[in-house]
């Protein structure tokens, strides 16, 4: 049986994530070898050329599961069909730039995003939201689209999450795929909370094999949250092959499922559980089955977890007092 191609929009699909992300999707990697997808490139009218650029580039390597690629410039166009949407081009903060001033920037993209996605996306759109700030965008774009299940629009921490897989087996001499259960809690930015004392290392509880709590609070959490600005510092660009490899796991994770015994980390909005305010869009420990997650209930948090946990969560809440001022929610 021929299947019916998945239909994936991809904004700022000429930035540098595109770039890293567009030949994995069309060569199998985001839904499986055996899916057929349709690319549809969304950019600003000065990224239109570069992006059909790219698209030339992608006929060239002649793969068996694309089966075309659509390039706009209006969002409505964009997103009309989308099955799965991944929403990378944002306005990055510069020289001089405020908080304020960047929120509202992004507000001005994520808004009509939000709109056009619940004017003109397919019923089983999911939504990924990449571009930061990429919990505060996810709400904007969430709070726009009043007629998507608001579960179906999250924020990436897989990044966050494969960069503490990583810290945590260099530290402890374990491979990545021995490591299970570790949490990323709150916002993508340096207030996350890369949580191991769930998580365990070949069956071992991970905190008591690493047992070495001043690592963890010096080390550990430090190099995983301010890893964005160490990239940007030794690349002099922001990660970008990483950052579109954890896009693809998270909508991979999320429609195909997680591993036995394992969770992962995504962005997503709250339900009030531990105590985060509900609506907040702020990264949890879920399992991903049959298409949709469910957040893990019943973890034990301790003191220290708990603390920064808050901070995070309270960060969150701050960019949805200021975005909701700003009239963008
Ligand atoms: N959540 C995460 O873990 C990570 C997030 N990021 C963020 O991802 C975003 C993209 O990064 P790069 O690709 O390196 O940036 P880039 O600047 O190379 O590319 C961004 C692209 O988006 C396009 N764009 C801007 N506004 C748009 C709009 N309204 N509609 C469609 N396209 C639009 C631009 O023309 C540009 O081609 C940045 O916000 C970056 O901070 C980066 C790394 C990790
Ligand atoms: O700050 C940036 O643009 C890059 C980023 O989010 C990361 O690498 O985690």
């Amino acid at each position: 049986m021929t299947r019916t191609p998945v239909n994936v929009t991809v904004t700022g699909a000429a930035g540098q994530i595109g770039y890293a992300l567009l030949f994995r999707i069309a060569s199998g990697h985001l839904l499986g070898a055996d899916v057929p997808v349709k690319l549809r490139l969304l950019e600003i009218p000065q990224g239109v050329k570069a992006a059909e650029g790219t698209a030339m580039e992608l006929d060239d390597c002649a793969f068996p599961l694309l089966k075309g690629i659509d390039i706009f410039d209006d969002p409505n166009q964009g997103f009309e069909g989308a099955n799965i949407a991944l929403l990378v081009g944002a306005r990055p903060r510069t020289k001089g730039m405020e908080r304020g001033d960047l929120l509202a920037a992004n507000g001005g993209i994520f808004k009509p995003q939000g709109q056009a996605i619940n004017a003109h996306a397919a019923d089983d759109i999911k939504v990924l939201v990449v571009g930061n700030p990429a919990n505060t965008n996810a709400l904007i774009a969430q709070q726009s689209a009043p007629d998507v299940p608001a579960e179906r629009f999250t924020a990436m921490t897989r990044l966050d999450h494969n960069r503490a897989l990583t810290q945590l087996a260099q530290k402890t001499g374990a491979s990545v795929e021995d490591i299970k259960r570790l949490t990323i809690w709150g916002n993508h930015s340096a207030t996350q909370y890369p949580d191991i004392f769930h998580a365990e290392i070949a069956g071992k509880n991970a905190a008591e094999v690493v047992n070495d709590e001043a690592w963890l609070a010096d080390t550990f959490i430090p190099t995983v949250a301010k890893r964005g600005a160490a990239i940007i510092e030794a690349r002099g660009a922001s990660s970008a092959a990483s950052a579109a490899n954890a896009a693809i796991d998270h909508v991979h994770t999320w429609v195909n499922g997680t591993r036995e015994g394992d969770w992962t980390s995504m962005g997503i909005p709250s339900d009030g559980s531990y105590g985060v305010p509900e609506g907040l869009i702020s990264s949890f420990p879920v399992t991903c089955e049959n298409g949709t997650y469910e957040i893990v209930q019943g973890l034990d948090i301790n003191e220290f977890s708990r603390a920064r946990i808050d901070a995070s969560v309270q960060e969150l809440a701050e960019e949805r007092d200021a975005v909701r001022e700003l009239g963008l929610i």
